[in-house]
């Protein structure tokens, strides 16, 4: 806690150098508001203080207010423990100030960062620095005056923009807008700061009060609100903090900004307290929690430089994930068997990164960096320097075994063998080597190169160092790695297989496939279950079908309707033809000559009770395509394939898309309450069978009233090891 203080130091040339330290990103903690209030007041009483200068310690002027007593409020219900910080500090201490304040900015000026800066009578930065209001990815609005003086200080137009998507800007970019009044080496920041405000104080440099201003509202920002609020209805129905943010600005720029600071702080509080903003702080906790890993992150290992990595097999998946290891700076070699299969390749990453540049995601000066890191060959001879190899052929056991075998002769001894199989036990694959403690699952979600999430698993065997070496690739390419434990479909896979199946029973249960998929994507998932095996292809349905057959028998629900649908010729997205129908540059439209083909299903299956299809809600509907999901989650936590029930939350929102801001699959259970889902299981049990039932570790959860994110107590029956 000594760290986490507020330094003040009054100079010779009467300058006061308030410094908020709080490591690692100068986070505005309780006691560091507290202070800064103290200090404030205690520069404005003093004599010999003239002006004075807020800065942050070590390179980062603050990440904003500190999102865990937001949490604290989700806990506890409290909403006292957010403190006024936007009346009494940000106004009362900072902008009306009788001596000038300058900002002197480093690194970043994030939320509630930014808003005390923007209270500032200047700001004065370094080159590169970030500045913005990310709130809203909270769930929040700013609440320490940012919606009202950022308006004010960069125009309506771009301030909506900034909030709205949350995106940063440099303090290049902020000089223009006229936010930053002047841009400085690191080294000068502070010399020039305390100059600067000693210029105001001395009427040489303009004195501004931020929320004082309308110059550059612009008389346009009625229409430039109206526009914006039409967007977020339409692009954001979920996130209600999109639309407070539009009215809040709004109500400052008809009633003032003093009255619009008042009306933030209410509208803030409200949203703290939203299901919202739970979900989404959640996850943000969560996110930063997934590279802990106890026994690897904790003992004391240094990450060892990938700086060369082979990916073995150049299709879809392999592509992709050269593609991902270039943009992140680490030479590729891409082996395939022949050259027709390696130019392919070889085209496919080429196609992903111009198509970045296309977006706007990159730079052309970047594509041709990424580009020259990757080389194509069609033997082993350069492996000998290769610090990780990623196998992604197909899912043949045979051949990854042989691949293995080669690779343990040919590459240096301290390679990361790893495989991107989504399928194969790990143990199996790497079963006639003898480096099994540098084998690992290295598994990408398609398209690899975009999807946020890798899934490291590791076996019983995997050595620590190797787990921590792939999370730190996973880190330089951009990607949140959660570590798992080896079992069938490993943690999101199997988490997730109930989600067709589960749609599959109410289609032959005589619901319509369509009101499911509209139901789903109500609920906040991108595409419902029928679409999503459009998406993906008949043959991965069959495929993971199988497996999951194979491997869960007892809860396994079987049809012929993906057979049925393969011989009516359809292959989902890939043909154009699925439960939709796909056609360029326009929407999937809902096929209604798929209806026969379901009947005839559900004909042959002949479950509905009486032959009649049921009666159900729509919320129940959605409750029987993700109870089921809840359920796997619970046989995953119990058996120990991730080491917290958080780690789930953020696979499912980074692997499934489940929606962020219901806080991932086991946090939205725990709001739903495990005693619901545990009664609607076993009801639907009764009513349709072994598919629903509960596990054991629902049902303990549910009868003594235990959330399903608790730890883990005693015993579990871990298969895989964690
Ligand atoms: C009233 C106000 O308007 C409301 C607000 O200000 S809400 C806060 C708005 N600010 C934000 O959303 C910024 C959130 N933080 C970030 O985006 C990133 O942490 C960052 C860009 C600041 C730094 O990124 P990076 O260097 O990769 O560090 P990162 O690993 O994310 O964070 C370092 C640590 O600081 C913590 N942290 C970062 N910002 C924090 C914040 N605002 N509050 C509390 N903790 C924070 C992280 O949880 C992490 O903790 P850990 O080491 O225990 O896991």
């Amino acid at each position: 806690m000594a760290s986490v203080k507020v330094d003040f130091q009054v100079g010779n040339d009467g300058v006061a150098v308030i410094t908020i330290c709080n490591p690692p990103v100068n986070a505005l903690a309780l006691p560091i508001i507290r202070a800064l209030k103290y200090k404030f007041d205690e520069a404005a009483r003093r004599n010999d203080v003239k002006a004075i200068v807020l800065t942050g310690k070590g390179g980062r002027f603050s990440g904003g207010f500190d999102i865990s007593v937001m949490q604290k409020v989700h806990q506890t219900g409290d909403i006292t423990l957010v403190p006024d910080v936007s009346v009494e500090l940000v106004v009362n201490s900072i902008e009306d100030s009788k001596k000038p304040i300058v900002a002197a900015i480093e690194g970043l000026a994030l939320g509630g960062g930014l808003e005390l800066a923007m209270g500032c009578h200047a700001r004065v930065a370094v080159p590169k620095a970030k500045l913005g209001l990310p709130e809203l990815t909270l769930g929040i609005i700013p609440g320490f005056g940012g919606t009202q003086r950022l308006p004010r200080l960069v125009g309506t137009s771009k301030a909506v923009e900034m909030m709205l998507t949350s995106k940063p800007i440099t303090s290049e970019e902020g000089q223009k807008l006229g936010i930053i009044d002047a841009i400085v080496s690191s080294e000068e920041l502070l010399k020039v700061s305390r100059l600067w405000a000693l210029e105001i104080a001395e009427k040489r440099k303009p004195w501004v009060r931020s929320l004082h201003r309308t110059d550059k509202l612009g008389s346009d920002a009625r229409e430039v609100l109206a526009t914006a609020r039409q967007r977020v209805k339409k692009t954001a129905p979920h996130l209600p903090q999109q639309q407070a943010c539009v009215d809040v600005i709004e109500h400052g720029i008809l009633h003032g900004g003093y009255s619009g600071v008042l009306k933030e702080a209410e509208v803030f509080k409200k949203l703290v307290l939203s299901e919202t903003a739970k979900g989404l702080i959640h996850v943000f906790f969560a996110r930063n929690t997934i590279s802990k890993v106890p026994g690897v992150t904790d003992i004391g290992l240094k990450p060892r430089n990938v700086r060369k990595a082979a990916v073995i097999g150049g299709g879809l998946m392999g592509s992709g994930i050269a593609t991902a290891l270039i943009l992140g700076n680490i030479r590729v070699i891409l082996k395939e068997v022949n050259s027709e299969y390696l130019q392919k390749g070889l085209k496919t990453i080429e196609a992903n990164i111009r198509s970045l540049v296309t977006r706007k995601k990159l730079t052309q000066q970047k594509a041709e960096g990424a580009l020259s890191l990757l080389k194509g060959v069609l033997d082993y001879t350069e492996f000998k320097d290769v610090d990780m190899v990623i196998e992604a052929v197909i899912e043949k056991i045979s051949l990854k075994q042989e691949i293995f075998s080669d690779l343990e002769k040919i590459c240096p001894p301290h390679c990361i063998l790893a495989s991107n199989t989504s399928t194969i036990d790990l143990n199996i694959i790497g079963e006639k080597i003898s480096s099994q403690d540098r084998v690992i699952g290295a598994h990408f979600f398609s398209p690899a190169h975009i999807m946020p999430l890798l899934e490291i698993v590791r076996t019983n065997k995997t050595s620590a160092q190797v787990i921590l070496d792939l999370i730190a690739v996973g880190k330089v390419i951009q990607k949140s790695p959660v570590v798992v434990g080896n079992c069938t479909g490993f943690a999101v896979n199997r988490t997730f297989f109930p989600y067709a199946q589960g749609a599959h029973l109410l289609l032959h249960l005589g619901v319509d496939a369509f009101r499911i998929d509209r139901l789903i994507t109500n609920f906040g998932l991108p595409m419902g279950p029928l679409q999503l095996q459009d998406l993906a292809g008949y043959g991965v349905a069959v495929a993971v079908g199988k497996e999951f057959a194979g491997a869960f028998p007892d809860r396994t629900f079987k049809s012929p309707l993906v057979d049925l649908l393969i011989k009516s010729g359809r292959n989902g997205k890939n043909n154009g033809r699925g439960y939709y129908i796909y056609e360029k540059g326009s929407k999937p439209k809902p096929d209604p000559s798929v209806l026969p083909i379901i009947e005839e299903s559900r004909r042959i299956c002949n479950i509905a009770p009486n032959g009649k299809p049921v009666s159900v809600s729509d919320q129940e509907i959605v409750e029987m395509v993700l109870f089921p999901i809840v359920n796997e989650a619970c046989r995953v936590l119990e058996e120990g394939v991730v080491i917290r029930a958080s780690d789930l939350d953020i696979a499912s929102v980074l692997g499934m898309s489940f929606p962020s801001y219901r806080g991932g699959i086991v946090f939205w259970a725990d709001q739903v309450g495990a005693k619901h889902i545990y009664s609607s299981l076993k009801k639907w049990t009764q009513l349709y069978g072994n598919f629903y039932k509960p596990s054991r570790y629902l049902e303990e959860r549910a009868t003594k009233g235990i959330p399903l994110s608790a730890p883990a107590s005693s015993n579990p029956t871990t298969k895989a090891r964690l």
